[in-house]
């Protein structure tokens, strides 16, 4: 029994809520699951279909993104894995999908505006939208660079990944994380959701306003708890 037995179970069970969720297409997406004591994390492993997958097919990578265990390729975006759980201590678990309309946000290059209590609910933030790669920035691995340009826009816009637990990369899809790959699978549905009234609100009405900072904060705390507003 291979003593990453845990985490590749647990990054197991949840790849294969994607397919379920309905946040992926054949092999698109992957989840990760981590053990920060041992500075590893499980991961999906590249190309392979969700009805193939099992708890010994997950790959073992260090968060320098080196592969420890395991006979198959990682997925090809390990290294933005890797920089993250590297660099943001407090995430367990890691998911990226290729969902439809978080997607279609990502390549419009636009967050996704807080238009209600259903977004507000989860976070008081517009979904950020980071910058798509460009020529200069793609010096080697492109995924490596994938995972700073997610740290660089939360750096630059002064979002704290503990409360904002999702991003989309411009021209690519959505990531999010959070302390368990459940947590994180959680965030990548919400997301989904989110950015599919956010589209449809725009259709309705183009003009469709904001829900106000105040009523944000109001319905936010009246959630999760006084004094839990953490603002734009
Ligand atoms: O983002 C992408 C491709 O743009 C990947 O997530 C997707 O193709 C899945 O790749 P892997 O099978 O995880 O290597």
């Amino acid at each position: 029994m291979s003593k990453y037995q845990h985490i590749k179970q647990a990054a197991y069970e949840a790849n294969m809520q994607l397919p379920k969720l309905g946040l992926v297409l054949f092999t698109f997406g992957n989840v990760s699951a981590a053990d920060r004591d041992l500075g590893v994390f499980a991961i999906k492993p590249s190309g392979v279909p969700y009805e193939d997958l099992s708890p010994e097919k997950m790959v073992i990578v260090d968060f320098e993104g080196v592969t420890i265990e395991g006979d198959l390729r990682p997925s090809s975006d390990t290294q933005t894995h890797a920089v993250l759980y590297k660099h943001w201590p407090n995430i367990g678990g890691i998911v990226h999908t290729h969902s439809t309309y978080g997607t279609a946000w990502a390549q419009s290059q636009r967050c996704i505006p807080i238009f209600g209590t259903t977004h507000a609910d989860h976070l008081t933030a517009d979904i950020p939208c980071a910058p798509p790669m460009d020529d200069k920035m793609i010096e080697g691995d492109y995924e490596y660079q994938t995972g700073f340009q997610i740290m660089d826009h939360f750096a630059a816009e002064g979002l704290d990944y503990n409360e904002v637990e999702m991003v989309l990369v411009g021209n690519h899809a959505p990531f999010t994380w959070g302390k368990t790959p459940h947590k994180a699978v959680y965030n990548s549905a919400v997301l989904e959701a989110v950015a599919q009234m956010a589209y449809l609100t725009e259709q309705i009405n183009d003009q469709a306003p904001r829900l106000k900072d105040s009523l944000i904060k109001k319905h936010f705390e009246r959630k999760h708890g006084p004094n839990s507003y953490y603002g734009q």
